[in-house]
Formats: structure tokens, C-alpha cells, sequence
């Protein structure tokens, strides 16, 4: 069974368990994983740090894409922002999609992987869950990680990077024509995985 240039593309609103389903699935496979939001995050962060948008993008390197450091409400929330600019998402293609095209296969998650970024991706998954559901799971995580918030904060801030996400004119967040979508509202994340190899292996056979 080949994996050459087979691509696993996962889009789907904020903390709706992507980044879980896809590490997962990474390692289930041995493919490569890419979590894309980190790209916006650390542009987010220079942003932050009193950087142009546009040019921190087309600085950015993978040294930058220190996942626990860009973890926070506030980067989360700048992230959003900047993802709006097309000049930014411009700057940002060409590396997710050198990164797809890698040989043994790859999982991209973000938001507009299966629809702007692969295309031709051999599984879409759109992995939604009730946004009071995404809350409480977050705050559990970042709590966990001593960040100080309270529920009521990530529930507004959970529902306004989606608006955002939604709403801009280039690259919104919205499930491809082929997409599959995985409503984890009321699964543990060992079923949500589960549906989700399932539909990998389903996909892989019928290709083989
Ligand atoms: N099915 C599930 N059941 C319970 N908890 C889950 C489930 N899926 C994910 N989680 C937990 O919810 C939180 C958010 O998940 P995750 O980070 O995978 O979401 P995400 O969509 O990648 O988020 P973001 O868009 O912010 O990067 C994590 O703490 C994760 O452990
Ligand atoms: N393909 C993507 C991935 C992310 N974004 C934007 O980045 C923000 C942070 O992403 P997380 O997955 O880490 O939550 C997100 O809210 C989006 O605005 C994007 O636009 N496209």
C-alpha cells in the first residue's frame, strides 16, 4: 500500500480537536503533520511584538514555530487577525504546500487545507464540535497549563476567532465539497480518532 503524495487534509473551527485527530492519525500512519495554525500564531506573536504582518510572514522560519510558547488566548486572538490579510496567507502557501507534497505522506490541519491549500487532498475531514462543548475542553487544557482565564473568556474568545475565521473574503474557514464531516460534540477523543483511521484506511484501500 503506497503513501507517496497521499495527503490528509483536517479543517475545522477553533479547539475542535484537529491538532488531536491529527497527531494522531500522523503517528498511526507515519505520515508527516504540519499544524498550520502555528504558522498564524507566530506571525500572531511578532505581530505582538511590534512587527509588520506582511513582513513577519515572509520572515518566518521553523525555529519560529514553537508550539507551547504559541499556545496562549492572546497570540490565538492576533493570529486570527492577521490570517485575514491575503498578503500574509499569500506568504504562507508555498510552505504548506512543499509541505504536503512530501514523499510517505502528510497531515495538514488548519482551516483552509481542504479547500485553498490541498485541493486535491486524498481525505478532507471537517472536524466540528458545539462551540460550548470546544470551550470547556480548552479551558480544561489551558488551565491544566496554569494559564488564568476563565470559561466565559474562552467561550468569547472561541466564538469570535470563528466569526473572523468565517467571515473574512479569502480562504474562509468552510468545509470542501468533499469533505467528511466529524461532529465530536459527544465523542471521546479515542472515538473521534477511531472515525477518522477508519476513514484513512476506507480511503487508502479503495486507492490501492
Ligand atoms: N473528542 C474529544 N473529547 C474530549 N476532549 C477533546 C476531544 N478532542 C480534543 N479534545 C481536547 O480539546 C482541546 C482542543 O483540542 P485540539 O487542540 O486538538 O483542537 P484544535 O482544533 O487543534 O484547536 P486550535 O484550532 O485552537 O488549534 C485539547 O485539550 C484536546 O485534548
Ligand atoms: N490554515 C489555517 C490555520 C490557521 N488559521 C488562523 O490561525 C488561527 C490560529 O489557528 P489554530 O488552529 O492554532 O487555532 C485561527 O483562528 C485562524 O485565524 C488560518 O486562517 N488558516
Amino acid at each position: 500500500m503506497t503513501t507517496r503524495g497521499f495527503t490528509v487534509a483536517i479543517d475545522g473551527p477553533a479547539a475542535s480537536g484537529k491538532g488531536t485527530i491529527s497527531r494522531a492519525v500522523a503517528a498511526r500512519f507515519g505520515f508527516a503533520h504540519l499544524d498550520t495554525g502555528l504558522l498564524y500564531r507566530a506571525v500572531g506573536a511578532k505581530v505582538l511584538e511590534g512587527m509588520d504582518p506582511v513582513a513577519a510572514a515572509r520572515a518566518l522560519r521553523p525555529g519560529d514555530l514553537d508550539g507551547d510558547a504559541l499556545r496562549t488566548p492572546a497570540i490565538a486572538q492576533e493570529a486570527s487577525k492577521v490570517a485575514a490579510l491575503p498578503e500574509v496567507r499569500a506568504a504562507l502557501k508555498d510552505f504548506q504546500r512543499s509541505f504536503a507534497a512530501r514523499s510517505g505522506g502528510a497531515v495538514l490541519d488548519g482551516r483552509d487545507i481542504g479547500t485553498v491549500i490541498c485541493p486535491d487532498a486524498q481525505v478532507k475531514l471537517f472536524v466540528i464540535a458545539d462551540a460550548v462543548v470546544r470551550a470547556r475542553r480548552r479551558f480544561a487544557e489551558l488551565s491544566e497549563k496554569g494559564i488564568e482565564t476563565t470559561f466565559e473568556e474562552v467561550l468569547a474568545d472561541v466564538q469570535a476567532r470563528d466569526a473572523r475565521d468565517m467571515g473574512r473574503a479569502d480562504a474562509p474557514l468552510r468545509p470542501a465539497v468533499d469533505a467528511v464531516t466529524l461532529d465530536t460534540s459527544d465523542m471521546d477523543i479515542e472515538d473521534a480518532v477511531a472515525a477518522a483511521v477508519a476513514l484513512i484506511e476506507a480511503k487508502r484501500t479503495a486507492l490501492n
